[in-house]
């Protein structure tokens, strides 16, 4: 089984208009909602991939319930822990005219020390019966800076292979507890060794400084558009990706995450998980909903994705 972490849980809600002048009074026509935060989304992927999947993480009041009755409906597990206050709505404009994506997160509920301890408690139930735990976005009001150090120990302390996926301090202080797998962009690797990555080889290089400072196995840093590079103990791995037509491209990286989770799961060779994480990437890339890929569509880019042994 493969458990998700979403610490702050959100609707996900993408409008879609034709396009989204600022100032100005917009109708909505289009527009979807769905259960999201990085974790969720990386659940939503790996159900779609067929492995068995539990979503924990923090909700609370109407859009809580949401979230839990539209996993339901999904067929996806989920334990979650309850919270005082309202799960938060991330909204996505699509801009059709400009192409532009613009996202406004809420900050959701503020969490008591009592669900944090309550949450640890989940986790570690949960990676007992786990081979890969995903800790995935950003951490909630009322929980400490260095939160997921305490998350990574837990789960790897019950057996479980780690996949963090958070940016600025939740990552700066989450990777001190080596997790076995960090999916940072090129950014958050700048601003984790706080220098500038000019070109692909320093990139290379700093991946490469950051697997062996903090023990890690792997370090995939996605590209967008312009695909992958992973670093493990032995080599480095480019991956490109085919061009396609984007829709949205909100949880590629979610998707990615849960490409990654499921090779690992079913014990695939490296080679074979890059393919998947980046087909699952570029197929969320082509749906209309974050976290959501489309079973031929992921089949047929996973033959066509190319990657080379730097
Ligand atoms: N425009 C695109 N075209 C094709 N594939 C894409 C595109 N954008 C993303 N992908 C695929 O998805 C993977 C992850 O994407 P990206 O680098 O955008 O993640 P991210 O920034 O973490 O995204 P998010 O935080 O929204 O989940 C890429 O490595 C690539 O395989
Ligand atoms: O605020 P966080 O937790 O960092 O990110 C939240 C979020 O932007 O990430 C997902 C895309 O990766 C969206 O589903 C969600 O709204």
């Amino acid at each position: 089984m493969i458990t998700t972490v979403t610490l702050n849980a959100a609707i996900d809600k993408t409008y879609y208009l034709p396009s989204f002048p600022l100032g100005k009074v917009s109708r909505v026509q289009r527009f979807n909602a769905a259960p999201g935060g990085k974790g969720i989304n990386v659940a939503k992927v790996v159900a779609q991939l067929g492995v068995p999947v539990t979503a924990t993480g923090f909700v609370g009041g109407m859009n809580g319930e949401i979230i839990k009755q539209q996993l339901t409906r999904m067929g996806i597990a989920h334990d979650f822990v309850s919270v005082e206050g309202e799960s938060r709505i991330c909204l996505n404009i699509l801009d059709e005219e400009h192409g532009t994506s613009t996202e406004l997160l809420e900050p959701g509920p503020t969490v008591s020390e009592a669900a944090l301890e309550e949450m640890k408690q989940r986790i570690r139930d949960l990676a007992l019966r786990s081979q890969i735990v995903c800790l995935s976005g950003s951490l909630p009001a009322g929980a400490p800076k260095d939160y997921y150090v305490e998350l990574v120990q837990i789960a790897k302390e019950s057996g479980a292979y780690v996949i963090l996926d958070a940016s600025g301090d939740a990552l700066r202080h989450g990777i001190e507890a080596k997790p076995h797998m960090i999916k940072p962009n090129e950014e958050e690797v700048a601003a984790l060794l706080d220098i500038e990555v000019a070109d692909e080889e320093a990139l290379r290089n700093a991946v490469e400084t950051l697997l062996h400072k903090y023990e890690m196995e792997r370090i995939s840093v996605s590209l967008g558009g312009a695909g992958s590079l992973t670093a493990v103990k032995d080599g480095c791995y480019r991956v490109t990706t085919p061009k396609v037509e984007v829709v949205n491209t909100v949880g590629c990286g979610d998707s990615f995450v849960a490409g990654m989770a499921v090779s690992l799961a079913s014990k695939l060779s490296l080679e074979d998980g890059l393919a998947m994480a980046s087909a699952a990437g570029t197929s969320n890339a082509m749906t209309e909903q974050a976290g959501q890929i489309d079973p031929a569509v992921f089949e047929q880019l996973r033959k066509q994705v190319q990657m080379v042994r730097l």
